[in-house]
């Protein structure tokens, strides 16, 4: 489904006193499927309009739509199955304790209405349970198909985040929301969780917030480039302007204020 953001105002109050209007008339049209990948120096507001859109953080003015309907009125339950999101720590979103297996299990519970069978039925994960998950694992080249049995705990990051990412797309969201979801992973597990993310996303078509600080990522993935400042809008790039980027060119306008398209 299509985001729109339209005149989103938050704002916090600051330790050494007084009030900064972080976004004031912050407006963001996202169309279906888009893959949109946000950067911006320390502060610019990136994780904020994410949790503004997770509904975790309430807007003080605005709306925020997915399709036609409001996203500050969603239903918890509808929440859950249509937002779904990874975060920066391989630690969050996923329980340590239980298996690979019993955490997909986890996750695909929020497909069902909190009024149906299955939503009652536990965690457990029966024989065609496990067999799904792992043809599910095996077509997403992931080498952990013969180990949806271990605990998650007992993973390392990256393969840890890629579980991470399954689970958030397991109930096929409308919108998927990833927080500097490799930041704290090594090279080559960023670019297995990357490769994850692009074929996810594809092969779902699903409407995508990615921030991240790596402008190699910037580059490579997404379909379109958002920078943002102040909780401004500076740079806005898709097609031909994004592919014209370079790492030298965007390094040039980080956290410059007086960015423009005609910059670049
Ligand atoms: N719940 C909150 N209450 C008060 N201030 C907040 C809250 N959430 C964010 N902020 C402030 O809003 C500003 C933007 O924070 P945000 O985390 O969105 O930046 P960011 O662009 O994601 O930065 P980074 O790249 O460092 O993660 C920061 O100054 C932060 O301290």
């Amino acid at each position: 489904m299509s985001l729109h953001i339209e005149g989103l105002a938050w704002g916090h109050s600051q330790p050494g006193g007084g009030w900064r209007q972080l976004f004031k008339d912050f407006n963001l049209e996202c169309p279906t499927a888009q893959f949109l990948v946000v950067i911006g120096s320390n502060g610019s507001g990136k994780s904020t309009l994410l949790n503004l859109v997770a509904g975790t953080l309430p807007a003080q003015a605005g709306s925020l739509k997915l399709g036609e309907r409001s996203l500050q009125k969603l239903s918890d339950y509808r929440r859950a199955r249509w937002i779904g999101r990874v975060m920066q720590n391989p630690l969050d979103g996923t329980a340590p304790g239980l298996s690979i297996a019993e955490n997909l299990r986890l996750a695909e519970s929020r497909r069902h209405s909190p009024f149906r069978l299955q939503s009652l039925l536990g965690i457990h994960p029966n024989q065609a349970d496990l067999r799904r998950y792992q043809e599910l694992l095996e077509s997403l080249g992931l080498p952990l198909a013969d180990r949806v049995n271990t605990p998650i705990g007992q993973l390392s990051g990256g393969q840890r985040q890629t579980i991470s990412l399954v689970m958030a797309t397991l109930a096929e969201p409308q919108l998927l929301l990833l927080d500097e979801h490799t930041a704290a992973l090594d090279p080559k597990a960023e670019a297995l969780v990357m490769q994850l993310t692009e074929r996810l996303v594809r092969r779902l078509g699903t409407t995508t917030l990615m921030v991240t600080h790596s402008l190699e990522q910037a580059l490579n993935h997404g379909d379109r480039l958002l920078m943002l400042h102040e909780g401004q809008v500076v740079g806005d790039w898709s097609g031909a302007d994004k592919a014209a980027l370079s790492v030298a060119s965007l390094r040039e306008l980080y956290g410059s204020a007086k960015v423009q398209l005609s910059d670049v």
